[in-house]
């Protein structure tokens, strides 16, 4: 059996997860719901918004569209959000399309000349469009034409269609797998970056006005810190903390009530879940806190290598729990306290022992 043509899309798992970052059938229900509808709402991201602010009111001054914007940052974080934000402060239309949608050439050009003047198309995971597709975008942004072919080798022709002046939006989790000449012909690009528990808990607060939840100050604190700097988790965490306190109490949600929620749904004080643990405890229990590969560490865990490098892994780094070596997966201190364990120290004069984090 080949290992590798059994593994589910990486991308399918996240969503999965109530600490994943992807959004999962309920999220796009209610996220609609959830959504900032201006930049004044829209919380966080300060530096980000300031400028955004600064590029759509002089384009309204000017009267003319925006600049192309690029949004990248991890799943979750306002990419799509910031898209109709911007629609709605230039009162544009906005088309929404993903960069897998737009296999062809032809589809983007269907979709390009239905535009009207000064319309927002928000192109999510621009980075998966195809070549084709992508290099017809090259000249829409920059001269609002392209050119479309009919017919085919040698007696084909291109003829040029000229179109409505319109703003692009692209989204990206993977800035870096943007070509430079796309990436080039934005006027803006924006990094999002992960919130602080501070932001978080504002958005929290928004939400649970929206969904007509009770929650105080300390329940909201609570989530945050649970939410891996993502307001789309904190806004699914929030939902399922609603259903606990919903069934089994009177519905406010305090710090007690959020944590007995979360440890119901295997969320930890730090966010991280039953994958992000078994990972944790592999390593620190199996292997001595490593280093170990990849590929041990994923077979001891049951799981696929990606899964573990894709899904588990990059929160782990990011919060100082691993790290990533030439000679393997090593824990850090960290992680050996969050899991309420003590390193083994190296026996005295033992030469040739394995450091645990000098890889
Ligand atoms: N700054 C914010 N303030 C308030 N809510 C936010 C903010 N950013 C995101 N959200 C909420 O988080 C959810 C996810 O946001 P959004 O769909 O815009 O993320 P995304 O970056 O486009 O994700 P993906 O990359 O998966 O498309 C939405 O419900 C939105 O309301």
């Amino acid at each position: 059996m080949n290992w590798d043509d059994t593994a589910p899309p990486t991308d399918d798992i996240d969503a999965e997860r109530l600490v994943g970052g992807s959004a999962d059938g309920e999220d796009q229900a209610v996220e609609s719901a959830l959504r900032p509808k201006s930049l004044d709402e829209f919380v966080g991201q300060e530096r980000v918004r300031e400028q955004l602010d600064l590029v759509l009111k002089a384009a309204l001054a000017r009267g003319g569209t925006a600049d192309h914007v690029l949004l990248s940052g991890a799943p979750g974080l306002g990419k799509t959000t910031l898209s109709l934000i911007i629609a709605a402060e230039m009162n544009a239309p906005i088309r929404i399309t993903s960069g897998p949608a737009i296999q062809h050439a032809g589809d983007l050009a269907a979709i390009l000349s239905s535009l009207q003047e000064g319309e927002v198309l928000f192109l999510d995971e621009i980075h998966r469009m195809s070549r084709p597709a992508e290099e017809m975008l090259y000249m829409a942004m920059e001269d609002f034409r392209v050119d479309v072919i009919v017919g085919k080798g040698p007696g084909a022709t291109a003829i040029p269609l000229e179109l409505p002046p319109f703003t692009l939006v692209g989204a990206t989790t993977r800035a870096g797998l943007l070509p430079p000449p796309l990436r080039d012909r934005f006027g803006f690009t924006a990094h999002m970056e992960f919130y602080d528990p501070a932001e978080l808990e504002r958005v929290i607060h928004r939400s649970a006005q929206l969904l007509d939840v009770d929650i105080d100050a300390d329940g909201a604190a609570e989530i945050a810190g649970r939410s891996r700097g993502t307001p789309r988790i904190a806004n699914r965490l929030l939902r399922r903390v609603r259903d606990y306190a919903q069934v089994k109490l009177d519905g406010l949600i305090t710090r007690e009530v959020a944590a007995a929620a979360l440890k119901v749904y295997e969320v930890d004080a730090r966010g991280l879940d039953r994958l992000d643990r078994a990972v944790l405890q592999a390593l620190l229990g199996l292997f001595g806190g490593g280093p170990v590969g990849l590929s041990t560490l994923a077979v001891a865990v049951g799981e696929e290598r990606e899964t573990v490098e894709e899904v588990a892994e990059p929160f782990l780094v990011r919060e100082g729990l691993l790290a990533r070596t030439p000679r393997g997966r090593v824990a850090t201190p960290a992680a050996w306290a969050h899991l309420g364990l003590v390193p083994p120290q190296q026996a005295p004069g033992a030469s040739g022992q394995r450091g645990l984090f000098g890889a």
